[in-house]
């Protein structure tokens, strides 16, 4: 237990001045760490790093009692002296929490809400089948059939925008700015451009080499605009499909409640592809390792699909309440490798007391998802991939859902609905479509994971093999 200015701080690790913990942490999966740190801290554990007060949740139940039920206090983002400089202040994913990110939820929200997101279903499923047809002609490059069909799907849902190729200029605009807020607004990252203000405009720290804020800014004035203009063609030309965009202006339009609501609805969409784009087809590769690594597992949901469709008819969404074993693979995928391992890390709006543990305005509060998912009393072999823990004594699904793998409270995920319906028709076409294999996966090969704002395994060699009855 440690005191200052008579205050109870939560028990964790010393820090040194200039390296805060860092020299015991494992920085490319601190997630790991902090989960080992469980057992000598607990649930809640508190440090500093560069000067900023840290407190990581190591449990649901902690998680819960802050971000949820005081969420109030816990929905802020951390302040990021790049954001404004860098034009980054658009973005909603790390916008402080105030109006502005508000009127952006209210934009996602309408479009995304639960009972509204079957609307885009015809939209994935065309963009499923140009996945499963990419695979059949070039297997080898499966990570970026992933990575087109995650772009495709979402910018096709925000902006009815229909991605041609690579050099689509609106894909190709979206991915660079993502790059460069990925880069500048990495919770790492972030506490050190605070802490060294120089460092955000040295040109090693930037990408692409860029040299200085302007051309950053002009950059990404231009994602957040391009969209738009074509979306406003379309329009003029009556030619606009559904969209989240299109729904948003016309009812801030109408409503007149919204200041500006242009700017608002063109920031808030900019930031849904930010977010969506990566986790889903991250969550695509983990899908794929869970089943290379797993033959059984790939095996008994191939032979769900078979029995309930007979061969050669293809899972439809209509068919998602007869397939339990596929929603269970997809729920094992979201908790078995979380591609988000720590979330996007909350900051206390005000000082808070917890358990009699003081936590001071500012801290930036982590729930360790990583420790969530891996909890062993929960997930018996947390490591072991299987389907089968979301399932009850008759096969059908249980009530657990791994909702933690898109956050928590009024910061959670707005997209969750539309994910997993992504993830859920890929899936199912991919099992009922082909087998994937990997001898070198099965001898015990390396798969090395890139652990950036998400944790996904790096391409590793996998035979993508037709199956005949489709
Ligand atoms: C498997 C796919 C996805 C995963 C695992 C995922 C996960 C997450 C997580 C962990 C957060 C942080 C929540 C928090 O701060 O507590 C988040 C935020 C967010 N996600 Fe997702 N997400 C996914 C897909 C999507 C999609 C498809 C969209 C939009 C179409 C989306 C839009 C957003 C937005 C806008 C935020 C920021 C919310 C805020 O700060 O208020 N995400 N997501």
């Amino acid at each position: 237990r440690r005191e200052r200015d008579g205050k109870t701080f939560p028990p964790g690790p010393s820090s040194l001045p200039l390296l805060g913990v860092a020299h015991k942490l494992d920085v490319s999966t601190p997630w790991t760490t902090f989960t080992e740190w469980k057992v000598e801290y607990g649930d809640i554990i508190y440090f500093r790093q560069f000067g900023q007060d840290v407190v990581v949740l190591n449990s649901e139940d902690a998680v819960k009692d802050l971000m949820e039920r005081r969420s109030s206090n816990y929905s802020d983002r951390m302040y990021m002296s790049t954001r404004e400089p860098y034009g980054m202040d658009f973005d909603n994913i790390f916008h402080r929490h105030d109006e502005t990110w508000r009127a952006h939820r209210r934009v996602a929200h309408q479009g995304l809400r639960e009972r509204h997101v079957d609307i885009y279903q015809p939209t994935q499923l065309r963009f499923t089948e140009a996945l499963i047809k990419s695979l059949e002609s070039s297997p080898e490059r499966y990570n970026s059939h992933f990575q087109r069909f995650a772009a495709s799907v979402v910018l096709s849902a925000i902006y009815d925008h229909d991605v041609i190729d690579e050099n689509d200029p609106i894909l190709k605009s979206v991915v660079e700015t993502i790059d460069i807020l990925v880069l500048l607004q990495m919770p790492v990252n972030a506490i050190l451009f605070n802490v060294f203000p120089f460092l955000k405009y040295t040109p090693t720290w930037l990408p692409g080499g860029w040299r200085n804020v302007t051309e950053a800014r002009v950059k990404i004035e231009r994602t957040v605009n391009l969209p738009f203009e074509y979306l406003e063609k379309k329009m003029a030309a009556g030619s606009a499909g559904n969209s989240i965009a299109l729904e948003a202006m016309e009812r801030f339009r109408d409503t007149n409640k919204v200041d500006n609501f242009e700017k608002v609805v063109k920031d808030a969409c900019c930031s849904l592809y930010g977010a969506a784009s990566e986790t889903t087809s991250s969550t695509l590769m983990v899908f794929l390792l869970a089943m290379v690594q797993n033959p059984d597992v790939q095996k008994r949901a191939q032979e769900e699909i078979d029995s309930i469709l007979g061969s050669g008819r293809l899972p439809q969404f209509s068919d998602r309440q007869s397939l339990p074993y596929i929603e269970a693979v997809c729920r094992e995928t979201l908790r078995w490798r979380p591609v988000a391992p720590l979330g996007i890390p909350h900051s206390a709006t005000n000082d808070d007391v917890y358990k009699g543990w003081y936590i001071p305005k500012d801290t930036v509060v982590i729930a360790n998802v990583w420790a969530i998912s891996q909890n062993p009393e929960k997930y018996p072999s947390p490591s072991s991939f299987k389907p089968e823990r979301f399932l009850d004594g008759t096969g059908g699904l249980t009530n657990d859902v791994p909702t933690y793998a898109f956050g928590f409270g009024r910061r959670i995920c707005p997209g969750r609905h539309f994910a997993t319906n992504s993830l859920w028709i890929a899936v199912a076409r991919l099992l009922a479509g082909f087998t994937f294999e990997s001898e070198y996966v099965q001898a015990g090969g390396t798969v090395k994971w890139h652990n950036a704002v998400t944790s996904v395994p790096e391409p590793f060699p996998c035979r993508i093999i037709p199956r005949k009855s489709h």
